[in-house]
């Protein structure tokens, strides 16, 4: 029995989200994997709905990670700016594909002289959502530091890479459309996938965390085909080796008896 309430009715995914824009997005498929859809048919998606997925949000200060987590988590928004001193966080639940599915958002420091409070909160991320302002070329610039320092913690392999876009309600189309260009460079440059969002409006912003918490459920359920794969392959070896010992003592047994 579950003493969770059950998952909110606008949480639940049962069909891939679709990304912002084809130019820089983390694959092409318009569906669920085959095989994610085919291990959570049978049920077969091992601790993926028990886990708790790590994202971390991070960037220069001012940019808008606080306003982007709460537009998403508590539908509000605050026009006056309050640094975030070191980190916080927000649970959201879902349910993709039937799966209930966890993520843990890690608001993070801009602010220099709380960066490295933040920095200890960075291990352990399935994804990393790299956030600047459309409006301030340099905050882009600075996103390669900021995945710089978050990989110094994770595994470069393991982790979803997202750059994010903010406060497009204050950048006309043309101003935009020129930022977007260096945008989707860098997200390609950095593999990751562009979004584009404005938490004032709202704009994009469920949109990209639907994107978020689909694309690291596949991720996890991926990790955990690999893992019994990898048990089947050990279980393989295993019973390899045992047979030959069991070779081993037959032929010592032989000998023993020509002795
Ligand atoms: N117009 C507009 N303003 C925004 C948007 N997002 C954030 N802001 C404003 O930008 C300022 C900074 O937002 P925060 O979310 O606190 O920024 P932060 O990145 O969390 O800053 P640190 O915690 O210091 O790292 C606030 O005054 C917000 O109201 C947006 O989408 N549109
Ligand atoms: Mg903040």
């Amino acid at each position: 029995m579950s003493l969770l309430a059950p998952v909110r009715r606008d949480r639940v995914i049962a069909e891939l989200p679709p990304c912002f824009t084809k130019e820089a997005a983390l694959h092409s498929r318009t569906s669920f994997h085959p095989k994610v859809v085919g291990m959570c048919q049978a049920q077969r998606t091992g601790t993926v709905g028990f886990k708790i997925s790590k994202i971390i949000v991070v960037g220069d200060l001012s940019v808008g990670k606080t306003c982007l987590i709460n537009r998403f988590c508590k539908d509000t928004f605050d026009k006056n700016y309050k640094a975030t001193i070191g980190v916080d966080f927000e649970m959201e639940r879902f349910e993709v594909l039937g799966v209930p599915f966890s993520l843990q958002l890690w608001d993070t420091a801009g602010q220099e002289r709380f960066k490295c409070i933040a920095s200890t909160y960075y291990r352990g991320a399935q994804a990393i959502i790299l956030v600047f302002d459309v409006n301030d070329v340099t905050s882009l610039d600075h996103t390669r530091q900021w995945l710089a320092d978050a990989l110094k913690e994770n595994d470069p392999a393991g982790v979803i890479l997202f750059l994010v876009g903010t406060k497009k309600d204050l950048s006309s189309p043309a101003q935009y459309n020129l930022i977007e260009k260096d945008a989707l460079k860098v997200a390609k440059e950095m593999q990751a996938e562009y979004w584009a969002v404005s938490s004032l409006t709202g704009e994009n912003v469920r949109e990209f965390f639907f994107r978020v918490a689909a694309q690291t459920f596949e991720g996890s359920v991926m990790a955990e085909l690999e893992k019994s794969s990898a048990r089947r392959i050990g279980d393989i070896v295993r019973i390899a080796s045992d047979e030959r010992d069991l070779y081993l003592t037959e032929k010592r047994r032989r000998a023993k008896c020509c002795q």
